[in-house]
């Protein structure tokens, strides 16, 4: 991958912490020591190679997260009346010792992908560079150095995917125990859903990115109460990317019950 710019910056200071590990990889597995034992060849054992990575895993991870998890907070606020069924399912979650078993928040799930939904990260998805002309199983023919994305903003709201699709409504995943209607969870991947990537490449943290996301709502949900100080729905769009509003503020005030005691 060729860098300019800022990332050769970056690519030089990750460059020098990478080459350093390489001498005490036992003594701390980290990051970089599993990038490194994962790699079968010596070029991928190659300190390029393993900054290409590590620098990779870093934008594929760190953001995105608290994006979800930000406009979690804010489907929260905003649809107000899912805060005490919500707090009810934690509770019937809860296993022996008060653990929360994330699995059983199906409510939650179903919050969490009715969230993403309407709230993707990005109007795009899956977005490519065609290194040589590429013809489609249809025919469509894309020359060589062409841009391609999905474009999952536009499916996410399209009606003859999720009817009603202006309204926020995480019942449309919802399928009760005693069903027969097959689960859909929000790390389930289809082309109708393209949050976490395309089905035969999809988001390897995706299972850990819904349950960190779960833990920090039932962590908020138990322990505070929440409401907008100047609700302000609308995203920031910066190029095609969709972020929460960056002036809207939260309050969290203590509960006074203390739902998780
Ligand atoms: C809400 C949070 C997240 C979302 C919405 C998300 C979304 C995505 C999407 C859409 C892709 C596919 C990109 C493409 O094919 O062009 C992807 C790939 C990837 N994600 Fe995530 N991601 C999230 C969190 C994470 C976390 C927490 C990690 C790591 C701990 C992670 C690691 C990766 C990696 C390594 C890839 C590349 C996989 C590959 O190319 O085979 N992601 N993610």
């Amino acid at each position: 991958m060729a860098w300019g710019g800022a990332m050769n910056e970056v690519g030089a200071r990750v460059t020098k912490m990478v080459t350093k590990r390489y001498a005490d990889l036992q003594e701390k597995p980290d990051a970089v020591f599993y990038v490194i034992d994962a790699s079968r060849t010596p070029q991928q054992r190659s300190p390029a190679r393993v900054v290409q990575q590590m620098v990779a895993l870093q934008f594929a991870s760190a953001h995105q997260l608290p994006m979800a998890l930000a406009w979690a907070i804010i489907m929260l606020c905003k649809h107000n009346g899912y805060i005490d069924m919500l707090r009810e399912e934690i509770q019937e979650s809860k296993e022996a010792g008060g653990l929360v078993s994330t699995s059983k928040l199906r409510l939650m799930d179903c919050f969490l992908r009715e969230t993403a939904r309407l709230n993707p990260l990005d109007g795009l998805s899956i977005q490519r560079k065609a290194v040589k002309p590429f013809t489609f199983a249809d025919g469509s023919h894309i020359p060589a150095g062409n841009l391609l994305a999905v474009p999952q903003e536009a499916i996410l709201r399209d009606k003859r995917y999720y009817p009603n699709p202006g309204s926020f409504d995480p019942w449309r995943f919802y399928s009760p125990a005693d069903s027969d209607k097959a689960i859909v969870r929000f790390t389930d991947v289809n082309w109708k859903f393209p949050f976490w990537g395309s089905p035969t490449q999809s988001c390897p943290g995706r299972w850990y990115a819904s349950d960190v996301i779960k833990y920090a709502l039932v962590h908020l949900l138990e322990n505070y109460d929440m409401e907008p100080v100047n609700p302000i729905y609308r995203p920031m769009i910066w190029t095609t990317a969709i972020a929460p509003s960056l002036t809207m503020r939260v309050m969290l005030k203590p509960c006074a019950t203390s739902y998780g005691k």
